[in-house]
């Protein structure tokens, strides 16, 4: 158990009749930046919140660095780092008054965490953090919170469509920093349903569809999985997925215009 860092066991979640997440089994390793790939809908995010400790899953069972999710949430909460999709934060605070509390909260060392917040803002750009959050766009959000998660270096991170808000830039600096602390021991978990991060930014590849996970492997074991032997992942995620007969929608539609 100790060489897996984030594992889901038969792991189910009904919202009344509705399966959103259909028994998920995965493991995954330290070192690993592992890409929930899905269409929308597919049930990346609840997998993500129960993952995380937000949403109780109807079955199966979850561990965190060997710990299960139902006996030690609180101090799996503790070890983990999570940057949300929309990122509910303090409006009324400034930048820094939010990452002041979030050193409180996790009881870190000013003298050890503040190079690092240095550093971050430094390569993200966030050189507002005298600015109340409240007026910050989606990506301003988006990068405090990437800061306050990555100045922790936690050893286990979700980031749920974390380049979503980010130019292009800030993505280029966040791909680099996972791969970095992938290196370092450090397990990413990441939703997306931008192909072209999970193929860049990934080393491994789990694809959901209607709550199911329909494959899972490298780029190169996901490619020979091609009936039609695609060999980008675009192709390879609408044949499994069953969405092949895009192009005769988007013929459709063009033949729609005025
Ligand atoms: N609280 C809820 N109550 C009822 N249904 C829900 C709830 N949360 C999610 N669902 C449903 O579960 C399914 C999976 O939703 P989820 O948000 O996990 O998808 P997703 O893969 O993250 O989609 P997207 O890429 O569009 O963000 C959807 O059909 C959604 O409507």
């Amino acid at each position: 158990m100790d060489n897996v860092f984030i594992e889901a066991i038969d792991l189910t979640k009904k919202f009344g009749d509705y399966t959103a997440v259909d028994h998920i089994n995965f493991k995954i390793k330290p070192g690993e930046i592992y890409g929930f790939l899905g269409p929308n809908g597919a049930g990346k995010t609840t997998t993500i919140r129960m993952l995380t400790g937000t949403l109780t899953p109807t079955k199966g069972d979850i561990f965190i660095q060997g710990l299960s999710m139902e006996d030690n949430e609180l101090e799996i909460k503790r070890r983990i780092g999570v940057v949300l999709d929309e990122p509910k934060i303090y409006e009324g605070l400034r930048g820094n008054e939010f990452l002041d509390f979030i050193i409180g909260v996790y009881q870190l060392e000013k003298e050890n965490v503040l190079p690092k917040i240095q550093e971050l803002s430094l390569a993200f750009n966030v050189d507002y953090l005298d600015d109340y959050i409240g007026d910050y766009s989606h990506g301003m959000r988006q990068k405090l919170m990437l800061v306050s998660v990555l100045m922790r270096q936690p050893k286990v991170m979700f980031l749920d469509e974390p380049t979503v808000g980010l130019d292009a830039r800030a993505a280029r600096i966040l791909k680099e920093l996972l791969h970095k602390y992938a290196e370092e021991g450090s397990t990413i978990f990441l939703t997306t349903h931008v192909l072209e991060i999970a193929e860049k930014m990934c080393n491994r590849i789990g694809i959901i569809d209607k709550g199911q996970l329909i494959a899972e492997g490298t780029l190169e074991e996901l490619r020979n999985l091609s009936h039609e032997g695609h060999t980008s992942l675009e192709d390879l995620f609408l044949e499994l997925t069953g969405n092949e007969d895009v192009s005769d929608i988007v013929e459709a539609l063009q033949n729609e215009r005025p």
